[in-house]
């Protein structure tokens, strides 16, 4: 059976503010943003299931770091003091891999027009 790339995508809500861009930057100031996040993963297909993973499971792993971050201030959750897109597609990858070995790629969405995309590299 092939190699294959799944995801499966979730949306959050959460503020934050950058406390490190220059003096100014509308971004220093407290804001929020409707977070969209993918989460995809590689592997083989499973000769019997056909899949490569349920897609319920990817949602049950991903739900305890939805309950860190949704409605939340991200700036008070550890690691993420400075939540820029980049940060938090890298934490959400530390938090996420143990729980999905075949984890190959996250990627946040902040706006509609920006984001982030992590290969764990
Ligand atoms: N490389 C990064 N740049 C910026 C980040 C970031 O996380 N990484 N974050 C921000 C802000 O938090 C902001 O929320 C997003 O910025 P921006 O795309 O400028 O937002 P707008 O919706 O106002 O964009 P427009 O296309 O101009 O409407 C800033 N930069
Ligand atoms: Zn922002």
């Amino acid at each position: 059976m092939p190699a294959i790339d799944i995801f499966k995508v979730f949306t959050l809500e959460a503020a934050h503010r950058l406390p490190n861009v220059p003096e100014g930057h509308k971004c220093a100031r407290l804001h929020g943003h409707s977070f969209r996040v993918e989460v995809h993963l590689r592997g083989d297909i499973g000769e019997h299931s056909g899949w490569l993973m349920d897609y319920a499971d990817v949602k049950k792993a991903f739900q305890p770091i939805h309950d860190r971050l949704d409605h939340h201030y991200l700036n008070d959750i550890e690691g993420l003091d400075n939540p820029t897109s980049e940060r938090l597609a890298v934490w959400i990858w530390e938090q996420l891999k143990p729980a999905l070995p075949l984890l190959s790629e996250i990627v946040v969405h902040e706006t509609c027009t920006a984001g982030s995309r992590y290969r764990g590299e």
